[in-house]
């Protein structure tokens, strides 16, 4: 059974007494440290180990992936945004797909997250770039078969990562 995950947001604390606070938020029993921005993230990120806690970075649409390639071997998790942050229901971005495969060609063991517009018409396109985490709000919900879509996510994904895994070996 997924376990409960608690997430304090940093905007509601001290952003300048970032360690101080994530200690804190620890002691009192969170589990991740939400983050919304940084200046400098490959400094928050070594805060963030150094408190034994996992990262995830989130990229916009207009944000390069060049920001990320430093971080790659730093992180737990990169989301690449396929949509404009904000609601469900938009327009796969096309142009976005490139981050991933250039994320998974320098960074095969990173789990690589997509949100926005995923659907049976994108998920071939995120899959074959490298994408193993499909966040999907409306092709699933709205779903007849909610079932199947995500059962064709996972083949999807899982098929072209074996082939990954192949090309790396
Ligand atoms: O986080 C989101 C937008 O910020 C949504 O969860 C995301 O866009 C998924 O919705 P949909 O699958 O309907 O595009």
């Amino acid at each position: 059974m997924p376990q409960a995950i608690i997430a304090p947001s940093i905007l509601s604390g001290d952003f300048a007494q970032l360690a101080v606070e994530s200690q804190r938020m620890i002691n009192e029993g969170a589990d991740w440290l939400h983050v919304e921005a940084s200046q400098d993230p490959g400094k928050l990120i070594d805060e963030i180990r150094s408190h034994g806690m996992k990262v995830g970075v989130a990229v916009k649409p207009k944000t390069s992936i060049d920001v990320i390639f430093p971080l790659g071997h730093k992180i737990d998790m990169c989301l690449v945004m396929t949509v404009e942050p904000g609601f469900g229901g938009q327009k796969f971005m096309e142009d976005c797909v490139p981050k991933v495969k250039a994320l998974r060609e320098r960074f095969p063991e990173l789990d690589i997250e997509v949100d926005g517009g995923l659907c049976l018409e994108t998920i071939d396109q995120a899959s074959k770039a490298g994408a193993n985490v499909i966040v999907a709000g409306t092709s699933i919900f709205k779903a007849e078969n909610p079932k199947e879509v995500i059962s064709t996510f996972r083949n999807k994904v899982n098929t072209e990562q074996a082939k990954y895994s192949k090309s790396v070996e």
